[in-house]
């Protein structure tokens, strides 16, 4: 499980996370909403390890962020905003580079599984040659490859096609379901995150998004 507490951020005099609490728990698909400036990449990259909170405890299962950093980085994945690939090295090569570094190994086999579970049959291709969307699920294939528990993605669908999005989507839910991994991820697009996730947390000022949430028929939590 993952537990914040009372987490807060705050870049020199500006307040960017307040007091933020909230749980997820393994099987769960949590969406997080909220205008632009929300502070939810802000959130997800201290989630992620990769900045520190101002005030706050974040705990993954028995671990703290504070003293355990090493062994939590084992047990997430990050996808970031930004594709973050090799774009003159085939799909085969980037899976073997990220598997090199990962401490989890797998084999020629279970790595070109994990594309084709994502729906990406390009094996030989360049990631030059791949589409937008292409080069989302390899960014989210490779993010699998150490076998994280807690699995933080920004915006993993921005931008590409519908079936895409789907084909995303339900990989994304699957995985947490039948492997019981906590997933939190973060869309503009509310009509996937209300399919997808099992809770969406808003972020913000801005009531829009709950507002819009709440007619959709869900019952978002605000952070
Ligand atoms: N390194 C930084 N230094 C100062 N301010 C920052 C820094 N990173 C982010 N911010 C500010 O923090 C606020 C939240 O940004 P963040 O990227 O977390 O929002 P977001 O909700 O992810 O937005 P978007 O939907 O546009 O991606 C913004 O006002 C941004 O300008």
């Amino acid at each position: 499980m993952l537990e914040v507490q009372t987490l807060s951020k705050a870049y020199g005099r500006k307040q960017i996370l307040n007091d933020l609490s909230f749980t997820v728990h393994p099987g769960e698909v949590i969406g997080l909403v909220g205008e632009n400036g929300a502070g939810k990449s802000t959130l997800l990259q201290i989630l992620a390890t990769l900045s520190q909170p101002s005030a706050g405890e974040i705990m993954l299962y028995d671990q703290s962020y504070r003293t355990d950093v090493k062994i939590i980085r084992r047990q997430i994945g990050f996808v970031p905003q930004d594709i973050a690939l090799w774009e003159d090295f085939s799909v085969k090569e980037n899976m073997r580079f990220f598997e090199k570094l990962s401490w989890n190994h797998k084999n020629t086999e279970q790595l070109r599984q994990l594309c084709q579970d994502m729906k990406l049959n390009k094996w030989n291709e360049t990631v030059k040659q791949l589409s937008g969307g292409m080069k989302r699920k390899l960014n989210i294939a490779v993010s699998l490859i150490h076998d994280p528990d807690l699995l933080i993605l920004d915006e993993p669908t921005a931008g590409i096609d519908l079936k895409s999005r789907k084909d995303i989507a339900s990989y994304l839910a699957g995985l947490a379901k039948t492997q019981e991994k906590m997933i939190l991820y973060t869309s503009h697009d509310l009509d996937q995150i209300t399919q997808t996730c099992d809770r969406i947390y808003c972020m913000g000022d801005d009531p829009f998004y709950y507002q819009v949430l709440q007619a959709y028929g869900e019952q978002p939590v605000l952070l």
